[in-house]
């Protein structure tokens, strides 16, 4: 296939187009509600078509996403989405194409960094992207595993409210978070719907989605949506709590609604994630074997623009380090790069100075939040230290204190 079978979407194609993506997926359509969604969020601008013989059978989008890095800058990012070809074209480069129409677009838009949630981690490997951030999911025994919460809980107030009505709210606190946590998205208007977004369809038995809201002196502090799964046996009941999200802005409303989730009455599971690798309740349990977590790969990040990305974050200490970059897909980003940066600003620009350290371009993408350290990636033999001392110097610096956290799909 070539790239003159691609085209940008027009508005009234949407219907062929998002089918092609469901049939991808497997062919179990979309609740109503979750096409209105997604159709109202789709970017006409930047969604792709592939064509062959009067028919879609590929389909590539991408949002204006502002990316929270370390430091708390926001950064224009492309969200990669809606990636699919059809099954009767797989394998013949369609995949291929669409990504390179894709990044030299998002390149011409601006945007330093592409991210996307990947469906299978193997696929987007050679296209430059590196994992960034993992999520935290859990399965608590609630009945066995105790919790101890800051004793300015109890000062907390919890109230139940419909999610709907109390959106607005839950946003604004939302919004506030994002600067501090690597990850986090600013959002759009429209992208808030998702916190609400319940079909039937993926309950599993579960309740509709409930919100509970902590005030202190009347003041939002946090909250969290979460449904129950009734179910009983013959020993009685043992519901599962099904956590959906939750943001705080300190330990007390933290705590409170970590406790309020623990001890809903006839329930004996606590359904966790996805969550940030370092939430802070793994360390007010009393027992963490009970709890189920798992780990697994989150947001994908590619530098797209490898200068103008490097500049964009903080870093933890102080570092001057030339990186020697191998970057296939865009060979813009190859080269020698000079990075010098510390908790207030950072520069990052071309030099002809002897490389401290060689890398692909994924590898600095998975580094890129402060997840991944390059310690680790050097473990592999893909970072290559060129100069004694610039390993060390650069993963301290890449290194950062919050995890980096993806909280929803796109
Ligand atoms: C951000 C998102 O939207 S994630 C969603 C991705 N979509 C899906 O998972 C839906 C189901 N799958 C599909 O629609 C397709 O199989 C796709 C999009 C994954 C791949 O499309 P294709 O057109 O077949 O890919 P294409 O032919 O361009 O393959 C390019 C390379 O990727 C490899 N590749 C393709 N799919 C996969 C995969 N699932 N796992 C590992 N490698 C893969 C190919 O083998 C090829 O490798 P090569 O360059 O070494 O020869």
């Amino acid at each position: 296939m070539t790239s003159t079978d691609l085209r940008k979407l027009r508005p009234d194609q949407w219907d062929e187009w998002y089918a092609n993506l469901e049939l991808a997926f497997g062919g179990v359509p979309e609740s109503p509600e979750e096409r209105e969604t997604w159709r109202a969020l789709t970017e006409f601008e930047r969604a792709i078509a592939a064509w062959d013989d009067g028919r879609i059978v590929g389909t590539a989008g991408s949002f204006s996403f502002r990316l929270s890095v370390p430091g708390g800058a926001v950064v224009p990012t492309a969200g990669v989405t809606a990636v699919s070809v059809a099954a009767t074209h797989r394998r013949r480069g369609v995949l291929s194409a669409m990504m390179r129409r894709q990044l030299d677009d998002v390149r011409a838009a601006g945007e330093p960094l592409a991210i996307l949630v990947a469906s299978e981690p193997a696929i987007y490997g050679r296209f430059g992207y590196g994992i960034a951030s993992r999520q935290l999911r859990a399965e608590i025994d609630t009945s066995r595993v105790r919790l101890t919460v800051p004793p300015d809980a109890d000062g907390v107030r919890l109230r139940e409210a419909d999610p709907t009505a109390v959106l607005d709210a839950c946003e604004a606190l939302y919004a506030r978070l994002v600067p501090g946590r690597p990850g986090m998205l600013r959002r759009l208007p429209g992208w808030e719907r998702l916190g609400v977004l319940d079909p039937e369809s993926r309950r599993e038995g579960a309740s509709p989605r409930r919100c509970v809201l902590a005030e202190v002196d009347g003041e939002l502090r946090g909250y969290a949506r979460f449904a129950v799964r009734p179910e009983w046996d013959v020993a009685g009941p043992k519901g599962t709590v099904v956590l959906h999200d939750l943001e705080a802005l300190d330990p007390a409303a933290y705590g409170a609604l970590w406790r309020f989730l623990w001890g809903i009455d006839l329930t004996s599971t606590l359904q966790v994630g996805p969550r940030p690798v370092d939430d802070p309740w793994q360390h007010m349990v009393d027992d963490a074997r009970r709890c189920g977590v798992r780990f697994r790969d989150s947001l994908h990040l590619r530098p797209v623009e490898v200068g103008a990305a490097l500049a964009a974050r903080r870093y933890a200490a102080p570092v001057d380090v030339v990186l020697e970059v191998e970057d296939a897909f865009c060979p813009w980003n190859s080269g020698r790069w000079r990075l010098t940066g510390d908790a207030s600003g950072a520069e990052c620009v071309r030099t002809e100075a002897p490389a401290g350290l060689a890398l692909t371009v994924g590898d600095l993408g998975a580094a890129y939040l402060g997840d991944t350290s390059l310690t680790a990636l050097a473990g592999t033999g893909r970072v290559r230290e060129l100069r004694s001392g610039a390993l060390a110097e650069a993963a301290g610096a890449f290194s950062w204190p919050v995890a980096p956290w993806l909280p929803h799909g796109f």
